[in-house]
């Protein structure tokens, strides 16, 4: 199933590619050989229009008579056999074979699915059959259109899945379109019109339309006089005429065509909109919740765990309750690469729990492919997974593995609900974690068009952003799951969804957690923005006086930060309990230790100089601190002591314990080591085990 995941699907060019290069050389072998034969032929022609000149003449001469009869035999042999040799052929037809064995090859039931697609799209998106084929995505014109034989296709593919609605839509469309390719082009269209009016005339019946269905049957018979099952249907539909037109006479009840009652699908909610009609409204963008709700909705800063003291976590409120909040920029482009190379060979179709069974199995509800990773896989599995501690507060020890998914055409995942139900008694079991306490979804990619995340209850869509995080919690402080939270994820329109997430299960009844801080987490006390109904990156809001945008979050990707420091929550952010104080006999916890291998493994050499940048402030010991917003590194030198800086945004390096000022309103508030001269004092080490930050 490759139509289930886009990057499946870039693997298809490659295969093209190769089916190209075998079709062309194929091409081009069979020209060399037409070039030999038409050779021959104009040297026979020579010779024999010499020898018509004169019969008599040109056989008196022994040798002409000789080659005539050669020419015959031997000569005309070669060039039967060079006219039926397949050597070209067969090559090409055996590089096929291989190709279709060792490189990635669509089925047909890739074809079903990314017709059915298509169709998903046109139905969530509400987009006309018409503007679809003319290669328009609601309101938005691309380049490749569709012909009469792919919207017969389309058509072909809806009544092998019993759509009859769908398609009379796409057989009406490909009439239309037939119709003027054979007017642009003398040529015939590759589907005949006849077939095309067989196919819309049966649907059209099975929709209810009779009349209709005769009358195309008729114009197929003009074109087709002999087909025999139209022939057969004609006689067919004329009676269901003659029996409605006799009913309607006795006032008899008849049901038009076979139109069967529609499976009542969704129960409405209450009296308005079913969750159907809301998911799809959602995923158009036609939804928002009432301004009542978002009037509550807050931006803030996160420092509420000792990393996010120093990185501050820029957090969005998107609803208050069941609240769901959006982290900004919490992760670097460098890390979702990884995260999608390592994921990507293990891509699988994506399953979901048997609700009696509790078995995992494939639904046509749930169209993506997901891989699993854990922390033995790669050392950026534990960053993120330290990351979504610091973001929830919650231990990641009885979390589900990572989850990475990857959408394809129309990928999607109807409404549900990530925790188990109580009636859902094996529930996990497979993947031996408890139940979901809360959902951490990552957008790995931008998504052009569709592939919100939609809360069809609560009226809210959140759209994609590369490396921001959505994260709710899915069980009530009770331990109830809490049914609010059913959500989904909107066929993806245009583009390619990359999504990962962290499901955190629970052990015993519901406390895993470290702290109530998600639960409770406030905005930092004062710089809260009331009604910030933040969408995109430029939008945002945020409160004045706490510094530029680029200021919050995540270092700069590329500024010397790449590197999380491991152990900087401890060491270098909240207050240092003394027994966490690194020393050189725990070098995990030895910043200056680890700044040092981090450095060897990237650089492949050994570090000369000590760099290292302060969130905020840099106050050398012995001057006064000024605990500006909490963020102030503390450093020492042995030859100054005076405080040097009071920017807060700075980064120096330390040569030889003279302090120098590298570049100013530069970084970021992450109190980091970069480099370290282990030649010199231990500096840095000192400095940052005395920072009170
Ligand atoms: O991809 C999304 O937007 C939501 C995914 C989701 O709900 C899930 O994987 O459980
Ligand atoms: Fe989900």
């Amino acid at each position: 199933e490759l139509y289930t995941a886009i990057t499946d699907l870039e693997d298809l060019l490659d295969t093209e590619a190769m089916f190209m290069e075998t079709l062309n050389r194929y091409i081009q072998r069979e020209e060399k050989k037409l070039e030999r034969l038409k050779r021959k032929a104009e040297e026979y022609k020579k010779e024999h229009s010499l020898a018509s000149a004169d019969v008599s003449e040109y056989l008196s001469n022994p040798i002409n008579a000789y080659l005539l009869v050669k020419r015959l035999t031997t000569d005309w042999t070669t060039t039967e056999s060079l006219m039926t040799d397949q050597t070209a052929l067969d090559d090409a037809q055996h590089n096929f074979t291989e190709i279709k064995r060792f490189m990635k090859f669509p089925t047909d039931e890739d074809l079903t699915g990314a017709a059915a697609a298509l169709i998903r799209l046109q139905d969530t998106y509400n987009m006309d059959t018409s503007s679809l084929a003319q290669g328009e995505l609601m309101g938005v014109k691309y380049t490749t259109q569709l012909s009469a034989s792919d919207c017969f296709e389309l058509g072909r593919q809806s009544y092998n899945s019993l759509d009859y609605r769908h398609t009379v839509l796409w057989m009406t469309e490909a009439l239309a379109r037939q119709e003027a390719e054979t007017r642009l082009s003398s040529n015939k269209t590759e589907t005949p019109k006849w077939e095309i009016l067989e196919y819309l005339a049966y649907s059209t019946y099975m929709e209810g339309d009779v009349k209709s269905a005769l009358d195309m049957t008729n114009e197929l018979l003009q074109i087709y006089p002999d087909h025999e099952r139209a022939q057969g249907n004609k006689v067919y539909y004329l009676k269901a005429l003659e029996k409605k037109t006799d009913s309607l006479n006795t006032g008899e009840n008849v049901t038009e065509g076979h139109k069967e009652e529609k499976e009542i699908q969704d129960a409405p909610l209450g009296k308005g909109p079913t969750e159907r009609e809301l998911y799809e409204m959602a995923c158009r963008g036609n939804l928002t919740p009432p301004v009542e709700i978002t009037s509550q909705l807050t931006c803030y800063y996160s420092s509420s765990s000792p990393f996010a003291r120093l990185a501050r976590l820029k957090v969005e409120e998107a609803y208050p309750k069941p609240r769901i909040l959006l982290f900004r920029d919490v992760m670097y482009d460098s890390e979702i690469e990884i995260i999608k190379r390592l994921a990507t060979p293990r891509l699988r179709r994506a399953t979901v729990q048997n609700f009696k069974t509790g078995q995992l199995e494939t639904a046509n509800y749930r169209i993506s492919k997901s891989a699993w990773l854990n922390e033995e896989d790669d050392p950026i599995v534990s960053r993120v997974s330290r990351r979504v501690e610091d973001m929830t507060g919650l231990t990641t020890k009885t979390a589900e593995e990572l989850q990475v998914v990857n959408y394809g055409i129309g990928g999607h995942y109807e409404p549900h609900l990530d925790f188990a139900r109580k009636e859902e008694t094996n529930a996990f079991k497979s993947l031996g974690t408890g139940n979901r306490i809360a959902t951490v979804l990552f957008y790995m990619s931008d998504v052009a068009q569709g592939g919100a995340t939609v809360f069809p209850g609560l009226q809210l869509a959140l759209w994609p952003q590369k490396g921001t995080a959505a994260v709710w919690m899915n069980l009530l402080a009770n331990g109830n799951g809490d049914f609010s939270t059913r959500h989904a994820a909107c066929p993806v329109l245009a583009g390619s969804k990359w999504d990962e997430s962290r499901r955190k299960g629970k052990e015993d009844g519901i406390d895993c957690r470290r702290s109530g801080r998600f639960a409770q987490a406030s905005p930092d006390k004062g710089i809260s923005v009331r009604n910030c109904a933040c969408r995109s990156r430029d939008e945002l809001e945020y409160p004045a006086g706490i510094g530029v945008k680029e200021e919050s979050g995540l270092p700069p990707e590329g500024a010397g930060a790449r590197e999380e420091p491991e152990g900087c929550d401890v060491t270098a952010g909240a207050k240092v309990d003394e027994d966490q104080v690194p020393t050189k006999s725990d070098p995990k916890n030895d910043l200056i230790q680890h700044a040092l291998d981090s450095y060897k493994v990237h650089f492949a050499k050994p570090l000369s100089r000590v760099a290292v940048y302060a969130p905020a402030k840099v106050t050398i010991l012995g001057d006064h601190t000024e605990y500006l917003g909490g963020f102030s590194l503390n450093m020492k030198s042995r030859k100054t002591s005076k405080t040097l800086l009071y920017s807060r945004f700075a980064c120096f390096f330390l040569l030889n314990d003279e302090i120098g000022l590298v570049s100013a309103g530069f970084f970021c508030n992450l109190g980091f080591l970069m480099a370290v001269n282990r030649q010199g004092p231990a500096l840095g080490r000192q400095a940052l085990t005395d920072s009170t930050a």
